[in-house]
């Protein structure tokens, strides 16, 4: 084909549409926005329909993998190898095929700002303008209807079609969601609608995870280079890089269930649909889509599971593994907790996972990681220990510690900066910056009349200056860090509630009792001073995750292979002295509060308007 009939990279239109936007050419804005919204849509489409096509041609190869039993009785590992050369042939199938449509640069993923644009449906923000301008008012009112509906507490938005409903020319017809391709119309007391409805969603979900297993495939760098398998060596390889891709895949019911608004994180909870695929007989017609998508993941799985068994190849089942098997659900979110870029999730690890950090927390701190029995840097009445990732890969390495608890502490990380990623919908990239596993113990006989905290009211990334509202973002404060994190383990001890308040520190906004798997995530900023209530009896052990939209202030821990040992622990060195500078030190601070002393000690030096001093004034942490 020529290459004008192939699909233009829609970002690049819509930066044009954009640019004409804001230089007022009204006509040439409306038309490349327009022109980047249905190029998006078509590029999609017809990934799907190479997709279709290419998963058929290679279901030959395929449906030998997962015909009947045939996996659990097949033990052979070349045979398996050969099973997964169908990966790799439906890959190629798919590159061939968008190649036929799609220029080359339009085949590339978009940025992660081009994906939370179209995400948050901004071009129709852009058009809802553009149109009024033109005095097209029934297309305004249809992109501003078009945004709202993503973005519900849009005040300004909810203004416009207010204003829209009222004028002239304009009719409820006009407001229509232009995301949606067949609407069916919600009537809470009509059971076969609902049905309807809930299928559509369903659909709608599927279609969604379709369209990220499709990204997964055509992105170039899941693909390994060299496709020689002479030998045998060469063939695990090639496994190796069919099993990154098939995780891949794996991993969007993740990325698609966590997206608010989405239908949250039990639709794909399989357990459900394995009854319904096993007993059931009516619920397979009614959901084919659902039924064959399961089969699929199924399948896939049989042949994860097998690279993880036989190529030491390494994988988290987002369905069956820990997040879907225990079911994460939002439990408290920014309106329950009476603020800004809060939110609690239950379910994030199983009651075994947490026991197996806690076992690692426990022997660490017996064999001595330094850390282990010292006083809390917080309070007297307590004391306190610390294990981050690296300590306990070294730890493992000596034999003291198992291996795969040591890879359970680095794999939470990952698992909850995906989930926070998602929740948040943080537009720009999100890395870990520092993990640390804390217990805190309170001191038996030391408990009456306490009216201390475990740890005082703080803010992760600035200093609170006590006595005024003021937060100043400059070190020692960690300012790099932008989401924080609190992983819970157990709650068998008494006391220990973590606590938000406002910008005051005095007024309890929010609550929060620890228990296993339960996650709190929220913006390391202002927005969200918060403190620990004296733990009066018992161990209260937690994982404290800090996380940076700034990529080289991410650690680099998740690439450990690549380091020296004395590279590794010089890096550790330096994250000990950045993450917790305090513990280090052998004396407690005479106040029992690490906070509130660099908060007077910083108070003592008012250099305002000095370089690299940034005070905190606004009302909302950029996430
Ligand atoms: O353990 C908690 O609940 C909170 C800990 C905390 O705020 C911190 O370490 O900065
Ligand atoms: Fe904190």
């Amino acid at each position: 084909p020529q290459s004008s009939s192939l699909l233009q990279p829609y970002d690049f239109l819509y930066y044009s549409g954009v640019r004409a936007y804001f230089s007022g050419d009204w006509s040439r804005a409306a038309e490349l926005l327009e022109k980047s919204i249905e190029t998006k849509q078509t590029l999609l489409k017809v990934q799907r329909n190479c997709y279709q096509t290419c998963e058929e041609a290679g279901s030959h190869s395929f449906k030998v993998v997962t015909s009947g039993d045939t996996i659990h009785t097949v033990r052979d590992s070349l045979w398996d190898l050969w099973l997964l050369d169908g990966v790799q042939q439906k890959a190629e199938c798919l590159r061939f095929c968008t190649g036929r449509h799609i220029t080359p640069t339009a085949q590339l993923p978009v940025s992660t700002d081009i994906d939370y644009e179209f995400g948050t449906r901004n071009p129709y923000n852009f058009l809802q303008v553009t149109y009024y301008k033109l005095e097209k008012l029934q297309k305004a009112a249809a992109a501003a209807h078009t945004y709202f509906v993503a973005n519900p507490s849009h005040l300004e938005m909810r203004n416009n079609i207010e204003k829209y409903r009222r004028m002239e020319g304009v009719t409820d017809d006009d407001f229509q969601d232009r995301e949606v391709e067949n609407e069916i119309h919600w009537a809470s007391s009509d059971w076969t609608q609902a049905a309807e409805k809930w299928k559509a969603c369903v659909n709608e979900t599927l279609r969604l995870i379709e369209d990220c297993r499709v990204l997964c495939e055509v992105a170039p760098q899941h693909l390994p280079e060299d496709r020689g398998v002479d030998s045998l060596d060469g063939a695990f390889e090639k496994a190796a890089g069919d099993l990154s891709l098939l995780s891949c895949r794996h991993y969007c019911v993740t990325q698609v269930a966590t997206r608010p608004g989405r239908i949250s994180f039990s639709i794909v909870k399989h357990d459900l649909y394995y009854e319904t695929l096993g007993g059931d007989t009516e619920s397979p017609e009614t959901q084919p889509e659902i039924v064959s998508y399961v089969q699929r993941s199924l399948q896939e799985k049989k042949l994860l599971y097998f690279g993880v068994e036989n190529l030491d190849f390494s994988f988290t089942d987002p369905v069956r593994g820990p997040i879907h098997q225990v079911g994460v659900t939002i439990t408290m979110d920014d309106e329950v907790m009476n603020g800004t870029n809060r939110v609690v999730l239950d379910g994030v690890m199983t009651e075994k996972e947490c026991d197996r950090i806690l076992h690692l927390a426990t022997v660490s701190a017996s064999v001595g990681d330094g850390y282990g029995g010292r006083r809390s840097p917080h309070t007297p009445h307590e004391t306190f220990e610390g294990l981050t990732v690296l300590r306990a890969v070294k730890l493992a390495q000596q034999g003291l510690v198992n291996h795969s608890d040591a890879q359970l502490l680095h794999e939470l990380g990952e698992r909850v900066r995906v989930l926070l990623h998602s929740y948040f919908r943080s537009p720009s990239g999100l890395f870990i910056s520092f993990t640390h596993l804390v217990c805190r113990s309170a001191v038996a006989g030391e408990q009456e009349g306490r009216l201390d905290l475990s740890h005082p009211v703080h803010v992760d990334n600035c200093l609170l200056e006590p006595g005024t509202n003021q937060c100043w973002k400059e070190p020692p404060a960690f300012i790099h860090r932008d989401l924080s994190a609190v992983l819970y383990l157990n709650d068998n001890f008494e006391g220990g509630e973590l606590f938000f308040t406002n910008r005051d520190t005095k007024t309890i906004t929010a609550r929060v009792k620890p228990s296993c798997g339960r996650l709190v995530g929220f913006s390391s900023g202002p927005v969200n001073p918060h403190g620990v209530t004296a733990v009066n009896s018992g161990r209260r052990c937690a994982l404290a995750l800090w996380f940076t939209k700034e990529k080289k202030k991410g650690l680099f821990y998740l690439n450990l292979s690549f380091f020296t040992v004395q590279e590794r622990e010089e890096a550790e060195d330096l994250w000990i002295a950045d993450g917790h500078a305090a513990l280090n030190k052998d004396e407690r601070e005479p106040e029992g509060s690490t906070t509130a002393a660099r908060n007077t000690r910083n108070a003592q030096i008012p250099k305002e308007g000095s370089r690299g001093r940034g005070r905190v004034t606004g009302g909302r942490d950029e996430l």
